[in-house]
């Protein structure tokens, strides 16, 4: 007999054992349950509350099984037992967070949640699709220690056992069984075990009340995005309108949307995941300004360049003062040269003489007027047009998790203001001075944020091993970190790391040999290609040109969503940030570094850190001569 038909007909038995006068609809779905290769049941009938509690290598599930799917008061009370049942329990350090709830209705009639993304509903006809696309992340060991250290009264464990292991040795693997496990561990990401486990640091922040605006701390790779999404999840359950997660990088909500999907499926229509300029064109295009497509803000600006070019140049380079109206000026939403001359400029090492500011601000006029002939906004106009439209309305989210905000500008912060107000849980600000890879800088306060009392920091670093954080820690970043707000952070050499080892290989060498080492490097690492990044501190184009010239194929990791796929991504440091990848090549050109000043140096260090914090096993430093 087949294995599958072995566990049904076990499944079969047992729960018959179990429930004798159960309906004959439970009794079905449950066999199906029960009879699922590598999932473990612990099941109660008859009491109002869950069912069963299903551990597998997709997560824990709370599940009901009935022909009357909860209404929005029943779904709130079994997320609540569920949480309840698994609060506090510990596996290797970690605790498990609150489980999904899933309702299945036996039969093939119609199954649509009625409480706004508290729970999944699954037809019985589709358990299989539905199992089919939980996603992997357990190991059979993590599988057994939950189900051990669950302490359910009245619930039974029900499973089958596997064909070698005997059910009288329940918690002990065979050798076989093990290695398997081992391997799947390493294969199948178990790296995405956060959406079970949790820190107890990340667990109080999921679960933590905030009175107004609060803020999440920690350098790279303690989970800082993880807890932001388990929180999200977390205030989506107890609340009922709208919820944003966003960041200034245009592509990164994409990829924390399919993380969040992984979580939390069955929130998908509450949460939105957009990029800030994105949401504030959307709004704009709503309400009837019309924003033109066409011509490049570039150009323009280059036009204003051309204008102004002979009194600053001699100064600093066009890209310094592009910066001044980028962050400090537009920014920061100056308007007047009064305010010009008045603020602080934080982040700028130069200072600049009255003269200079006059140039500087006639630059500016300059730009806007040739921007407004056009009809064109640039990235800080949208955020300013949509920040003035907002003004005196009700704030149009339950709550907004910002990401990455140690580069979003001040405007993008007051902007991320209006979206969420000073309610309890409204808005949380994720980031990392450490890792800031545009120049500029602010003080929440100055956007009329306070965060006073609930800020938490993470130090626990669960992404990279041992041998990659040490070497990114020796590259120069600042270790001063600043809290967002003015005070003392925590750097990456102030984190605690989880996974020993990793690998950090060199190569220095010349332009002419890069696409052959590149390709002597992809070839050598023990990650498959798909889980592969080469990020660039330069020009993006002429490693790609390289890689053609080797014969090998990659993908823009602009235009990388986070599903798995087999090409090796490619991009600058500002494309991956908050990303991370199995083995990564960061690759530098000597000559970018040099003649920098201090502000550039400075901010090449973190660049050049984030670039090697991606990397979970194996990090490559390509560094190119000339
Ligand atoms: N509780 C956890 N259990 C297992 N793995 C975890 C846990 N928390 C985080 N991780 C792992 O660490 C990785 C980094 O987490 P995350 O991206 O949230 O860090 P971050 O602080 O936002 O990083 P960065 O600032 O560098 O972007 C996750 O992708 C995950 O693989």
């Amino acid at each position: 007999m087949g294995d599958v038909a072995r566990r049904a007909r076990l499944a079969t038995e047992l729960v018959t054992r179990h429930f004798p006068d159960a309906e004959g609809d439970f009794r079905r779905v449950l066999s199906a349950l029960v009879a699922r290769a590598g999932w473990r049941c612990l099941v109660r009938r008859g009491r109002g509350g869950v069912d069963v509690f299903a551990v597998g290598k997709g997560g824990v599930l709370a599940i009901v099984i009935g022909e009357h799917l909860p209404d929005h008061d029943t779904a709130r009370a079994l997320l609540a037992e569920a949480e309840h049942a698994f609060a506090g329990v510990r596996v290797s350090g970690r605790v498990v967070a609150a489980p999904r709830l899933v309702a299945i209705r036996p039969g093939s009639a119609e199954a649509r949640s009625r409480a706004d993304g508290l729970y999944q509903a699954v037809r019985e006809a589709d358990l299989e699709k539905f199992f089919a696309s939980t996603a992997a992340h357990l190991t059979k060991t993590h599988v057994r220690a939950i189900t051990d250290a669950v302490r359910l009264p009245g619930f039974a464990l029900l499973t089958v056992a596997e064909r070698t292991a005997p059910e009288s040795a329940p918690g002990l693997l065979d050798a076989d069984e093990l290695r398997e496990d081992q391997v799947a561990s390493a294969m199948s990401g178990s790296f995405q075990s956060w959406l079970t486990f949790l820190h107890p640091s990340q667990s109080g922040i999921v679960t933590r009340r905030y009175s107004g605006p609060a803020r999440i701390g920690g350098p790279a790779g303690t989970g800082k995005t993880v807890v932001a999404l388990h929180r999200l999840r977390a205030i989506a359950r107890r609340t009922t309108g709208p919820l944003l997660f966003t960041t200034f990088v245009r592509t990164l909500p994409t990829v924390h949307r399919e993380s969040f999907l992984r979580l939390a499926p069955e929130l998908a229509d509450r949460v939105e995941f957009t990029g800030l300029h994105a949401w504030a064109h959307r709004l704009l295009r709503e309400r009837g300004v019309t924003v033109s497509q066409h011509g490049s803000v570039g150009s323009v600006f280059n036009l204003a360049w051309l204008a102004h070019r002979s009194a600053l140049e001699p100064v600093e380079p066009r890209e310094y003062w592009w910066t001044e109206i980028d962050t400090v000026v537009k920014g920061r939403g100056i308007r007047t040269f009064d305010e010009y001359t008045l603020v602080p400029r934080k982040g700028r090492v130069r200072k600049l003489s009255a003269a200079q500011k006059e140039a500087v601000w006639a630059l500016y006029e300059t730009y806007q007027a040739k921007l407004a002939e056009r009809g064109l906004l640039d990235f800080n106009d949208l955020v300013q047009r949509a920040w003035e439209e907002l003004d005196g309305e009700d704030p149009p989210y339950a709550a907004v998790v910002a990401d990455e905000v140690q580069d979003i500008s001040l405007m993008g912060l007051r902007l991320l203001h209006r979206l969420a107000g000073d309610g309890p849980d409204g808005l949380l600000l994720v980031g990392d001075g450490q890792q800031q890879v545009y120049p500029g800088g602010w003080k929440l306060s100055e956007a009329g944020i306070s965060v006073r009392g609930r800020g938490a920091v993470l130090k626990v670093n669960y992404r990279n091993r041992a041998d990659i954080v040490r070497f990114a820690d020796g590259l120069g970043a600042v270790d001063a970190v600043d809290d967002l707000d003015g005070g003392a952070g925590v750097s990456l050499r102030d984190a605690e790391v989880v996974s020993e080892g990793g690998v950090v290989r060199m190569w220095r060498g010349d332009r002419a040999d890069l696409g052959q080492a590149l390709l002597e490097a992809l070839r050598g690492t023990a990650a498959p290609s798909g889980s592969t990044a080469i990020i660039v501190l330069g020009r993006v184009s002429d490693v790609v040109g390289a890689l053609r010239g080797a014969g090998v194929a990659s993908t823009p990791l602009k235009e990388y969503a986070g599903l798995p796929d087999d090409s090796v991504k490619v991009g600058t440091v500002h494309r991956a940030k908050g990303l991370e990848f199995q083995a990564v090549i960061a690759v530098h050109f000597e000559s970018d570094g040099a003649g920098a000043d201090q502000e550039g140096r400075e901010l090449r260090a973190r660049q050049l850190m984030v670039a090697a914090t991606r990397a979970r096993d194996e990090l490559w430093w390509f560094a190119v001569r000339g």
